[in-house]
């Protein structure tokens, strides 16, 4: 641990500057940081606090700072920038007094930078103190009115073309028109924090023995349990792999995907995207009780090791290949039922990567739709001629879900789309069809994709 009076605010400066600096995850980075640095409990939930507060609304602070900051932010050294966004953060979305929240955000800067970014930081902080967060947003951001896409986007802490995205989406699934209450309650539910969700693995543990640890029952899924306290990785059943943590959302998608009634032989499944493996292990799990096996696919060699990992513990003959799922090593027309979990832009679990939000771009969208196609026309020829498939993502995006779907399906004669929403039994507000698109704020879960599909 660096030497420090305040080891929560350094803690959590270090993790926004391996953010910025190293492109790096916090939700990966500052677990590593509490354990090594033996933060507290107190002082670890405010590392958390701060850190995923300021990353999360780090584009709507950068606009506030900019008031209050004589020159463009592009001009200041990134390490001050950082600061300020977690004062910013402190004043705006905090109960932290506002003088504390100036002075230790300017001890801070004296610590890891130097006297001249000590006063810089007081001076422009005390400017952003002056106002609320909601008086800020009515100086700054547009009339709702006139441009509600403009207001949420401040308001909420999403870019602009993210929040048109998901207005768009919801609106797709919903046949028409969206309130701007409900976009707005979708992008708050962006902005929570989600619970820790386990996975009872069928045939290894069920969700009786979690709540025998002290979960709660999921809503949807049979498979499902809450855990509102504790570590997940201190259960023993964690711990072997009889269990996991898998939002709801994935759960659902696997087990419509292995649900859905089907034809003749049902004995070899393929995951086609299948790290880090917890669709997998599910899917083998269940596969396993009927007496079949699971082939799991994936490209990148780190990620099918965890694959392997994953579906240790669980019983029969499956296999992870790494492979390119597009240029698949097997022959065509083999398996009964396939899931493509696609490689996609994660807009559907917002909640859960504070800074993803600021690091994708509009771009991605049309590079990962391409793959996206390729990999699901790969799945529909790796189905035997009666074979289900399921075109999962984590992301809502239309140009990654249903036109990814609709664009290969109009070039093939030999599929044809399922009504996916009786394969999600008594999950409510699943729209019209045929496809699934669920979402945080009516769900609780990530917002997953899942279309179905049966080869003919
Ligand atoms: C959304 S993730 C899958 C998540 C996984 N199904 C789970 O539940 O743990 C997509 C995965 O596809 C992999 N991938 C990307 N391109 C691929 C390709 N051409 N063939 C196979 N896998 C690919 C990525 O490395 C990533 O691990």
């Amino acid at each position: 641990m660096p030497a420090t009076n305040d080891p929560a605010r350094r803690t959590a400066y270090d993790t926004l500057r391996s953010v910025s600096q190293n492109d790096a995850y916090a939700n990966l980075v500052l677990p590593g940081l509490l354990a090594e640095r033996r933060l507290d409990s107190r002082d670890a939930a405010l590392a958390t606090e701060l850190a995923y507060g300021t990353l999360r609304a780090q584009g709507t602070y950068d606009a506030i700072l900019a008031e209050c900051v004589d020159r463009p932010l592009t001009q200041l050294d990134p390490e001050l920038l950082d600061l300020l966004r977690l004062g910013a953060h402190q004043l705006l979305a905090t109960r932290i007094p506002p003088h504390a929240a100036v002075a230790a955000t300017v001890d801070l800067a004296r610590e890891v930078l130097h006297e001249g970014a000590a006063r810089m930081s007081n001076a422009v902080l005390r400017r952003v103190g002056r106002s609320s967060f909601d008086e800020w947003i009515e100086r700054i951001a547009p009339d709702p009115q006139d441009d509600p896409e403009g207001y949420l986007a401040l308001d909420r802490a999403h870019p602009r073309w993210i929040v048109s995205a998901l207005w768009d989406s919801l609106a797709a699934h919903r046949g028409g028109k969206v309130a701007h209450d409900e976009i707005d309650r979708l992008l708050a539910a962006d902005n929570e924090r989600p619970g820790v969700t386990l996975v009872a693995r069928p045939g290894l543990a069920s969700v009786e023995d979690l709540l025998d640890e002290g979960a709660e029952p999921g809503r949807f899924a049979p498979t499902a349990a809450y855990l509102s306290h504790g570590d997940p990785g201190r259960l023993e059943l964690v711990r072997r792999g009889r269990a996991g943590v898998q939002d709801e959302g994935s759960q659902l998608v696997a087990l419509a995907v292995a649900d859905a009634p089907l034809d003749g032989d049902d004995g070899l499944w393929l995951d086609l995207c299948a790290g880090p493996g917890g669709k997998a292990a599910l899917l083998a799990a269940t596969v396993a009780e009927r007496g079949g096996r699971l082939v799991a696919a994936e490209l990148a060699p780190h990620r099918a090791r965890l694959v392997k990992r994953a579906l240790q513990p669980i019983p029969g003959l499956h296999k992870v290949i790494t492979a390119d799922g597009t240029e698949p090593p097997w022959r065509g027309g083999l398996f009964d039922r396939v899931i493509a979990d696609v490689p996609c832009t994660g807009l559907g679990a917002l909640r859960r990567r504070p800074e993803a939000r600021w690091r994708r771009e509009a771009k991605d969208v049309a590079l990962l739709a391409e793959t996206q196609k390729k990999l699901l026309a790969s799945a529909l020829d790796s189905a035997r001629p009666g074979g289900l498939v399921g075109y999962v993502t984590c992301s809502p995006h239309l140009a990654e879900t249903r036109i990814v779907v609709e664009d290969v399906l109009r070039g093939r004669d030999d599929v044809e789309q399922l009504d996916a929403r009786p394969h999600l039994p008594g999950v409510p507000e699943l729209g019209d069809g045929p496809d699934v698109q669920l979402w945080p704020h009516l769900h609780g879960t990530d917002a997953m994709y899942i279309a179905l599909l049966r080869r003919r």
